[in-house]
């Protein structure tokens, strides 16, 4: 077992080899990252690639785009997103460490001027990164003006040294074994350390040399925007952590029998249980239906994007609240289903050699970082609000919020569904999921008046985004899907995924009238019949994701099935097994033993 700062060199060699191979070969972000994921290891491409070049571009004027992203393409800089402090992370406006201007030297003083305003969390800011784009207040002709992002260099390009008035380091080690405690999350305090003007970021906002503060024609939310552009990628790589879990989980399954062998017979596939298939074949569903919602985010965040350029903001709280309720969304589920994905593997899901540890380490944080997942679930929640107030005074909402222009009907519409068969209608399981969300949006808004209730805003706003997921998939289904018998595969998994909704948040649905007790109940009967036909396609539907063993990391995810030879060469490569007399025995072992042999004969 590599000790942390051994992972930390291990990583470090390897970042450093793809780094290169990223100049040499010159690829593009998009390679980059999936190199980034091909490394697989937290590491500091993430924070460079993900955040530092997403900030300068979205933030920085044209000129200095040209001259940082120069240097950060070609690797001669290694930069960090440095926002969250000790003592704020979600709430990004009381952010302490403070950018004033003087107007004598042209320069703003960067400083943390309590112990809470220490930077805390970035990503390669301990030991790697070089430069970063820091958050800080700025104060100018006296005046506090808000969180604005600046370019600081932290380190030394000759030696690597951090410059003056910078104390910088680790926080020390994280959750998990592998995973994050290859990256130096760090921690920095400045004492009065002076910057170029122009080095704060002024496509938003600019101070001129005069200290006159100019906010330019755009929303200030774009302070936000490298948050919004994460957060959507996050839900693609949700769907491929949560993808790689069942695909271990679903093979494994297939390969482990207990009980139920007759006459000596051969012992029952644990795949083939009904309790094994409700608890996995969701999460297979989720694997699929967020994997199509990610496409479908990147494909709104990249029109989003097209239409900044052109000055359209018209998309942005759009963009903000799918962004926010998608990544919270999948990412608890996710993290929650890679932990459900241990538990049934039984107890090899608990050994490192399964991938699962790993996989559970990596992507838990996913539900804190880019944002806290309750703190973005409030933040549709005041979407929706906004929304529904909107429409009550008239206008027709868009986007994915259309759905609530069909006030009248889906406010006392019944649910069509008579029969098991009537929940295979993809019509009648989108109307049950519109009227749902919008009933619990629109109780919300009637109580927010009396006794606002964040409970209340955060489940209309949960109910909203799995309308999103639904829709997203129902509308996959619409277009043409290449292979023999996929797309009934995948309306199986609809289904599934749906329905598996319906019976989890039954409370909702029945509370607000959506469905009847009778029609949960043949909801469920119809997902116990779903489960059984996808069981005979379940190993072809987790071979599809076409994942390498090497990629997968499992011995009990193997292509080849050959989990017990795996798992029994695996447990030989452990260090304790270097010696078969375990070091210690002669210091603490044998003398208990042979004192107590000795006792035992007097
Ligand atoms: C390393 C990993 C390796 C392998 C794992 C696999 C995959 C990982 C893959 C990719 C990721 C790579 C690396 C990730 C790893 C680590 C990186 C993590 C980096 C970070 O964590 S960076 C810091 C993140 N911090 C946050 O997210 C902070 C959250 N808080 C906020 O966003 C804000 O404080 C707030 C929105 C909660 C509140 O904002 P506010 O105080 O301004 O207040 P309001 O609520 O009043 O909002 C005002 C107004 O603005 C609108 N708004 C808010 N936010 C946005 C936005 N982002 N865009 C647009 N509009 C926004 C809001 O709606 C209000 O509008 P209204 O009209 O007035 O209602
Ligand atoms: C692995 C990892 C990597 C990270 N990398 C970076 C990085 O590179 N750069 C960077 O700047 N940051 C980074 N972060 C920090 C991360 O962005 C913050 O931890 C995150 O934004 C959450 O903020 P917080 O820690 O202050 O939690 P808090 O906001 O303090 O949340 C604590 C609890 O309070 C609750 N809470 C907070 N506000 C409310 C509210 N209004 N209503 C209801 N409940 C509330 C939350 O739900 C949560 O349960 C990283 C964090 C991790 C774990």
């Amino acid at each position: 077992m590599l000790s942390r700062k051994e992972l930390f060199k291990d990583t470090l060699k390897k970042a450093a080899h793809a780094w290169k191979r990223t100049v040499e070969l010159h690829l593009t972000e998009e390679e980059a990252n999936l190199l980034r994921l091909y490394i697989d290891q937290p590491g500091y491409v993430d924070l460079h690639w993900v955040m530092f070049v997403p900030a300068i571009k979205g933030q920085g004027t044209e000129e200095q785009q040209k001259k940082w992203l120069t240097m950060a393409y070609k690797f001669q800089i290694i930069g960090t997103y440095a926002q969250t402090e000790l003592g704020h992370g979600s709430n990004v406006q009381g952010l302490e460490t403070t950018a004033t201007f003087d107007p004598s030297t042209d320069e703003f003083i960067m400083h943390s001027p309590t112990l809470t305003s220490s930077k805390w969390w970035p990503g390669g800011l301990g030991k790697t990164s070089t430069h970063a784009v820091v958050y800080a207040r700025l104060i100018t002709e006296g005046k506090d003006y808000g969180i604005h992002g600046f370019i600081m260099q932290l380190r030394s390009l000759d030696d690597h040294s951090p410059l003056p008035g910078i104390t910088i380091g680790d926080i020390g080690g994280k959750f998990g074994s592998g995973a994050y405690n290859s990256m130096d999350n760090g921690v920095m305090r400045l004492d009065h350390v002076r910057i170029p003007r122009d080095q704060m970021l002024m496509r938003l906002a600019q101070v001129t040399r005069e200290g006159k503060y100019v906010h330019s024609d755009v929303p200030k939310q774009l302070l936000y925007g490298t948050m919004v552009y994460v957060r959507q990628t996050i839900v693609a790589d949700a769907s491929r952590a949560l993808s790689r879990a069942v695909c271990i989980a679903v093979r494994y399954g297939a390969i482990r029998k207990q009980f139920g062998s007759k006459a000596g017979g051969p012992e029952t596939q644990v795949l083939n249980y009904k309790t094994q298939q409700s608890r996995l074949f969701p999460f297979l569903a989720s694997a699929y239906a967020f994997r199509f919602v990610g496409q479908w985010l990147k494909w709104l965040y990249t029109d989003v994007t097209q239409k900044l350029e052109s000055k359209d903001f018209s998309t942005l709280p759009e963009a903000h609240a799918c962004t926010a309720g998608l990544k919270s969304v999948t990412t608890s589920a996710t993290a929650d289903a890679i932990e459900e994905c241990q538990k049934l593997c039984g107890g090899h899901g608990y050994l490192n050699s399964s991938g699962l540890p790993e996989l559970f380490a990596v992507n838990l944080p996913a539900c804190t970082y880019e944002g806290d997942n309750v703190v973005l679930l409030l933040q549709v929640a005041r979407f929706l609000m906004k929304t529904v107030s909107q429409v009550a005074s008239g206008k027709q909402p868009v986007g994915t919020t259309a759905y609530m222009g069909n006030i009248q009907h889906l406010m006392q519409c019944k649910s069509v569904v008579n029969t098991v068969e009537d929940w295979l209608n993809p019509a009648a399981i989108k109307e049950v999921f519109e009227a749902r969300a919008l009933r619990m949006a629109v109780n919300c808004a009637q109580n927010i008046s009396k006794a606002p209730s964040q409970e209340e805003g955060f489940e209309a706003a949960v109910a909203h985004v799995q309308l999103i997921i639904v829709t997203k998939f129902i509308e996959k289904l619409q277009e043409d899907i290449l292979g023999h018998g996929v797309k009934e595969q995948l309306q199986k998994l609809c289904g599934i995924y749906a329905l598996h909704l319906i019976h989890k948040h039954l409370g909702d649905f029945l509370s607000t009238g959506c469905v009847t007790a009778r029609q949960g109940s043949l909801a469920n009967e119809r997902l116990g019949k779903l489960y059984a036909q996808v069981r005979p396609n379940a190993v072809a539907l987790v071979d599809a994701f076409d994942y390498t063993d090497h990629y997968l990391g499992s011995a009990l995810g193997r292509y080849d099935g050959d989990v017990y030879s795996a798992l029994y060469k695996e447990a030989w490569k452990d260090p304790l097994n270097e010696t078969v007399v375990p070091d210690g025995y002669q210091e603490h072992l044998r003398p208990l033993l042979k004192q107590q042999l000795k006792l035992s004969r007097l």
